[in-house]
């Protein structure tokens, strides 16, 4: 039987920090001075753990909560591109090449446009050069998203054997 490519999928939401909160904004592996915050165990980046999930999710080595447990002391506060790097050497380790991740940002704030190749390089230089590519859309106002309640990532990823 041929090894075909798989493809996988990732989401994640995370709930904004309170007005006022000093927590700094991490997405997509990069810091947003002047954003809300987000909170989290980790560094709450939405766009690193939807592009973590669909990695798993396309390798067949389950999710996040899967990989990295859901409160470990140790992963307090841990950066989306520590996560991404992990799986990445995850993934190596079992033979599986990636072929690209596609993230999409679902959040109102912080606009993405302006700062999408240096996301796109972040996340990239994290899963050690492969392609990514990130877009944005801001439900118009509606849902938890508009209500400004949270954000979400959300992210397809395809796998190959090395
Ligand atoms: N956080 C965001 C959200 C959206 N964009 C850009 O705006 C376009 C229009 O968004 P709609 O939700 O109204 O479709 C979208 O296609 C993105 O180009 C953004 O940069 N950052
Ligand atoms: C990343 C982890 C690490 O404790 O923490 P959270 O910041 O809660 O993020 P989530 O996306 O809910 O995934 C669970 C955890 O694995």
């Amino acid at each position: 039987m041929t090894d075909l490519p798989r493809t996988g999928i990732g989401v994640d939401v995370h709930a904004w920090a309170p007005e006022g909160d000093s927590r700094a904004l991490w997405l997509g592996c990069l810091e947003w001075p002047g954003e809300r915050g987000i909170e989290g165990h980790s560094d709450g980046d939405v766009a690193a753990h939807a592009a973590c999930n669909a990695l798993l999710s396309a390798a067949g080595l389950g999710d996040l909560g899967a990989v990295f447990g859901t409160g470990r002391p140790e992963l307090a506060g841990a950066s989306g591109s520590r996560l991404l790097e992990h799986v990445a050497s995850l993934l190596q380790a079992q033979g599986w090449t990636i072929g690209n991740v596609a993230v999409q940002v679902v959040a109102p704030r912080p606009k993405i446009g302006p700062r999408r190749g240096e996301m796109e390089a972040a996340m990239s230089a994290a899963l050690g050069g492969a392609a990514v590519s990130v877009s944005a859309a801001t439900t118009d106002s509606l849902g938890f998203v508009g209500r400004v309640e949270g954000l979400a990532g959300l992210a397809t990823a395809l796998v190959a054997r090395s």
